[in-house]
């Protein structure tokens, strides 16, 4: 019987079997007495059971919160954060120190300068953030050593408990997280909510791995046998863009833990507020002080981080540009590179496809996050028989996208994350009609009525035809709310235009032929490929990517996701 369905069991992550996909490479595989194997055999166990008692350790959270609209200055503690949930647009300033080094928020020793953080909605500065300098990050380092030292020698199953204690903190906080986030990144609080749940499912999903990773004992002749040991790799370093901004710190914190590793994380400086709150539930839920510290700053801090003599691994989320610089550093340092990239991918709709949900595919696909979304399918191939009828559709739905204040609940865009990058994606719409796309739809900056968001980052969400696939805006990632619309007629002309491109992130498939579908899943270039849907990521599959848009340790393990439901419905 699965322990999971034993009597009286507790409520535990469903048991993952062997060979389970997204096997964290954050592990050395150790050879003993025997020359290392290949192909990690993971048996499924859980460590389901809760820990009771590692509250009484909780540190005291602290954290300052201004209500400036009220000019009252109040004072909340994190649990339940229950007055994150009732604030609304506009309101929030954050005081409190940004690092996080032993347990507790800190400000750096040394900073190599400042950086603003925004609120995007109304473009209001929410915090002034010190870039940590190189003693700062060293002193990350030297906090996160130690801590390791503890977590290494602690079993699986004990990594496994703590793992699932934090889990079960976030999702009794979040729509506390989920409003932060929203402040901070602008996404609506629609979908914030469903970031906050993939990242407990993330903890959840590697606190059912952790006692279950183990060696392989090998017999040898005449009674002789050897033995592999998997041995986490010490201090990790996760460096974070500011689309997810608190998924991202789980995407890469829970793996690097769950393994026995300590975690530094850098997030944005763009988004740097909420894998604070991580932090500190870590440490609630029972992680010795300095496992998981945070550092903030841009640039130059990141490259203190890769560049450490004592980092061990660097685990990156952002563009090509600087995945090649991450990559680069790590290679001069001879340490292992986990790159998550950009991409430019294609979806592809044939005409016997249930048009409905191909339509609210290529929503999801391209306006989630105001666009800002790694693996959107931004490139909209559509059989030529249906493309009229498509097009008329998906322009019709995306006027029904409601746009303004991301804390209101039927809110489906928000604004773009700051000023630069909405200029930067307007121009990609002025370069693309320069080329010769229409603008068959929106693609302007966009003032909501409500008087507060007048400073906010809006635009309206943009679908461009008559485009050509040499077009910069089909060619290049725009990270913004930006449709490319083009005709194709057959399968294999249509297959070799979505693969020609230099990235390879993810890919989608609209057919109600079954064969075709998983035919042009497998011939894809793309780490994902969905079926009949989009943008879903559950955890229990690896997301990577082909050619530049990343890639784990040099292979390909793409996963097709053949999903049951009809993609999420973003208008209104
Ligand atoms: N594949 C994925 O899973 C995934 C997920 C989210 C975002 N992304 C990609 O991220 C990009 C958007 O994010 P972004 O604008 O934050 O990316 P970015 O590359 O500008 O920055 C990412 C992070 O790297 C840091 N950084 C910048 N220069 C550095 C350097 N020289 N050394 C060390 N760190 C440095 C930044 O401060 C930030 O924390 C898009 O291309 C998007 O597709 C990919
Ligand atoms: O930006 C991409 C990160 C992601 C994709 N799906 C969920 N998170």
């Amino acid at each position: 019987m699965p322990a999971h369905s034993r009597p009286g069991f507790p409520k535990a992550p469903p048991p993952r079997g062997p060979n389970s996909p997204r096997i964290p490479s954050f592990y050395r595989p150790r050879p003993s007495a025997t020359p290392p194997l290949t192909g990690p055999r993971l048996r499924s166990a859980l460590p389901a059971r809760k820990i009771v008692g590692l509250l009484s350790e909780l540190r005291p959270q602290q954290m300052f919160l201004r209500a400036v609209s009220s000019g009252l200055t109040s004072l909340f503690r994190t649990p339940g954060l229950a007055a994150v949930t009732a604030m609304s647009t506009g309101t929030f300033v954050q005081l409190d120190p940004l690092n996080y080094r032993d347990g507790a928020r800190v400000e750096p020793v040394d900073s190599s300068g400042t950086e603003k953080a925004f609120e995007p909605a109304t473009g209001r500065v929410i915090a002034t953030l010190q870039c940590s300098g190189e003693t700062e990050v060293h002193l990350a380092v030297k906090s996160a050593k130690a801590a390791f030292e503890i977590w290494r020698k602690k079993s699986g199953m004990e990594r496994g408990q703590v793992l699932l204690e934090a889990a079960r903190l976030i999702k009794e906080q979040k729509d506390a997280i989920a409003t932060m986030e929203t402040i901070n990144n602008g996404k609506s609080i629609f979908e914030a909510r469903l970031d906050i749940d993939t990242s407990w499912q993330c903890l959840e999903y590697y606190a059912g791995l952790a006692a279950s990773m183990a060696g392989e004992h090998v017999q040898l002749p005449n009674g002789s046998f050897g033995y592999t040991r998997r041995e986490p790799l010490g201090v990790c370093v996760g460096i974070g863009a500011w689309n997810y901004p608190f998924q991202i710190a789980c995407w890469k914190s829970a793996p690097a833990l769950a393994c026995g590793n300590a975690m530094i994380f850098k997030p944005s400086p763009f988004t740097p507020v909420s894998a604070l709150l991580l932090a500190e539930i870590y440490t609630k839920a029972g992680a010795p002080p300095g496992l998981f510290n945070v550092v903030q700053g841009g640039a130059a801090t990141g490259q203190f981080l890769c560049q450490h003599r004592d980092v061990a691994k660097v685990s990156f989320t952002g563009s090509v540009p600087t995945g090649m610089k991450i990559m680069e550093m790590s290679a001069k340092g001879i340490k292992p590179v986990t790159l998550e990239l950009g991409g430019k991918s294609p979806l592809i709709i044939f005409s016997d496809c249930d048009l409905e949900d191909a339509v609210k595919g290529a929503l999801v696909a391209n306006f989630l996050t105001q666009g800002q979304v790694c693996c959107n399918g931004t490139r909209v191939f559509v059989q030529k028989e249906i493309i009229d009828k498509f097009t008329k559709e998906v322009v019709k739905q995306t006027q029904n996208i409601r746009i303004g204040d991301p804390l209101l609940e039927d809110t489906r865009m928000g604004p773009l994350i700051n000023g630069p990058h909405l200029e930067r994606v307007l121009g990609f719409i002025k370069s693309a009609k320069e080329e010769g796309a229409t603008v068959l739809y929106g693609g302007e900056p966009y003032e909501p009525t409500d008087p507060k968001l007048k400073h906010g980052y809006y635009m309206t969400p943009c679908i461009l035809t008559n485009c050509r696939d040499d077009m910069t805006c089909v060619r290049e990632e725009i990270f913004g709310p930006v449709m490319s619309i083009l005709p194709f007629k057959t399968e294999a002309e249509v297959l070799e235009r979505a693969n020609d491109t230099t990235f390879g992130l993810a890919a989608g498939v609209f057919t109600r032929d079954i064969q075709r579908a998983h035919r042009v899943a497998a011939d894809l270039q793309a780490g994902t490929c969905y079926i009949n849907n989009y943008n879903v990521s559950p955890v229990e599959l690896p997301f990577g990517g082909y050619k530049k848009s990343g890639e784990e340790v040099g292979m390909h393990k793409p996963a097709t996701v053949a999903s049951a439901a009809t993609p999420v419905f973003l208008s209104l």
